[in-house]
């Protein structure tokens, strides 16, 4: 955002709501213009830099989806917020999917609509801070494509649900998703659902006030009210026992918590964020999993790849998890044997990147502290993986329905351009000749696709 006074523009087929807009966002002393139709938000969008914008979902002449659209084209790093009409949550979702940040429903409170517009406009100021980028481990080509979709996400207040199987990063996906954002600066408080006692629960999520129980000595703030401001990441949310869906759901709807034994409502602002090993639409059609909680969770799907379908991504986690622990232990690296890194990389790691680390723990203390060999890594003798025992996720089930097409060719494209790249070690014209395409059309897609980082010309 410039240092100038932030421009914000509305869109709203309505004159009462467009008038209540401006009036507080005057108040929080930020410019408005405002747009009564698609047509003059779409002519505004065009002429015009606006730092944020603010549009109703039904406008006289098309959709607030429609405004999104054409903003992705026009002004793709400009946060959106939508205005749904109250408890319409398709829409709101349907927005949500299609890039904006967060949503308001009507009739519009005031002081939602302050935090909506501040969130707004935070998201912008903290996209400038950079975060380390060896968080995320892996330059794997579905690698590359989960980092993006982190940093896109990142930007959203979407709830996002985080799959893939145990130990292949769901936690720390989390964690980048919550550093990347405006609400960095708060906390991000994880809870594992599934190791809380059932008769604790409700006590750890919304806080007791002293008495409340027997063994509530003290009041307490739970995990709700710590997080505010920031990020709640439910881990192992599928375990969540039933009674305490019901309540979860509630406290996400209302935006409130009240403790055990408390007779006020505490309001909360927060993220949510939730990850399960587990198949949460299959723990849904079984009755496990509450379905109203399930759509309002499962805004948008980020899937961790497990391992064994990114065997690339050994070796630099291999030095990435050497060098951690040889840090810790206050040793120097030891270096690992061609053998040794062959039959990792030939390993199907049922456990993911946590039994990497488990299995590089283990070597470094039984090797010769100068080389970790392949006996050191005790690996468990599992069949060799090959490829077809590789699930190939999307060439079997298609495009995943939650993903949109456009997503989805993109995801393909970038991938099948790494590919080339990789397999010509990275000389672009080569690269552009297996893919059919001019090497100037390879360099406007690595543009395109953030992929030129290392742009030295042509080579
Ligand atoms: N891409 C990565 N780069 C570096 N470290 C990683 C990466 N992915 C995972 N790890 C590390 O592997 C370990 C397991 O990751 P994490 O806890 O995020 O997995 P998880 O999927 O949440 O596991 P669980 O399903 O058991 O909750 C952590 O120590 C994490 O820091």
């Amino acid at each position: 955002m410039s240092a100038e006074t932030p421009h914000v523009l509305v869109v709203d087929d309505e004159a009462d709501l467009r008038e209540l807009l401006v009036i507080t966002l005057g108040r929080m002393k930020l410019k408005a213009s405002t747009a009564d139709s698609l047509a003059s938000a779409r002519d505004l969008l065009e002429k015009h830099r606006f730092d944020l914008c603010l549009t109703d979902m039904n406008l006289g002449d098309g959709t607030g989806l429609e405004v999104i659209d054409f903003a992705a084209q026009t002004a793709p790093d400009m946060p959106i917020a939508v205005i749904t009409a109250y408890g319409n949550m398709e829409m709101a979702t349907a927005a949500m999917k299609g890039g904006a940040y967060d949503f308001i429903a009507k009739p519009v409170a005031l002081d939602r609509l302050r935090q909506l517009i501040q969130d707004g406009l935070g998201i912008r100021q903290n996209e400038d801070t950079n975060t380390p980028s060896d968080n995320l481990v892996g330059d794997s080509p579905a690698m590359l494509v989960l980092k993006e979709q982190v940093r896109k996400l990142a930007r959203s207040q979407a709830p996002i649900y985080i799959s893939g199987e145990s130990g292949s990063g769901k936690e720390r996906i989390a964690r980048m998703i919550h550093a990347q954002g405006p609400r960095r600066e708060k906390a991000f408080v994880a809870v594992n659902c599934g190791a809380i006692p059932s008769e604790l629960m409700e006590s750890e999520f919304f806080g007791h006030r002293k008495g409340a129980f027997t063994g509530a000595v003290e009041d307490r703030k739970g995990l709700f009210r710590e997080a505010d401001g920031g990020t709640l990441f439910l881990d192992e949310v599928a375990d969540l026992p039933l009674h305490m869906q019901v309540k979860l759901l509630r406290a996400i709807q209302e935006k409130s918590v009240r403790p055990v034994g408390e007779a006020r409502e505490f309001p909360v602002n927060l993220r949510i964020l939730c990850a399960t090993h587990k198949d949460l639409a299959r723990e849904m059609a079984e009755g496990r999993f509450r379905q109203d909680l399930f759509y309002r969770l499962n805004v948008i799907e980020a899937h961790v790849p497990p391992l064994r379908e990114r065997r690339e991504d050994i070796p630099g986690l291999v030095d990435h998890i050497l060098a951690r622990l040889s840090d810790a232990w206050q040793i120097s690296p030891p270096k690992i044997s061609t053998g040794a890194m062959q039959a990792l990389q030939g390993y199907g790691f049922p456990g993911n990147v946590r039994e990497l680390e488990n299995i590089l723990e283990r070597a470094l203390t039984l090797c010769d502290g100068s080389q970790i060999t392949e006996e050191n890594l005790s690996l468990q003798s599992t069949t060799p993986i090959t490829d077809t025992d590789i699930p190939h996720r999307k060439t079997e089930a298609g495009r995943p329905s939650q993903i949109p097409l456009e997503d989805y060719l993109q995801d393909i494209e970038k991938q099948e351009i790494l590919q080339a790249l990789e397999e010509t070690h990275w000389n672009r014209t080569a690269a552009a000749k297996k893919l059919g395409m001019t090497f100037r059309s390879l360099r406007y897609r690595l543009k395109k696709l953030e992929l030129d980082q290392d742009d030295t010309g042509d080579s």
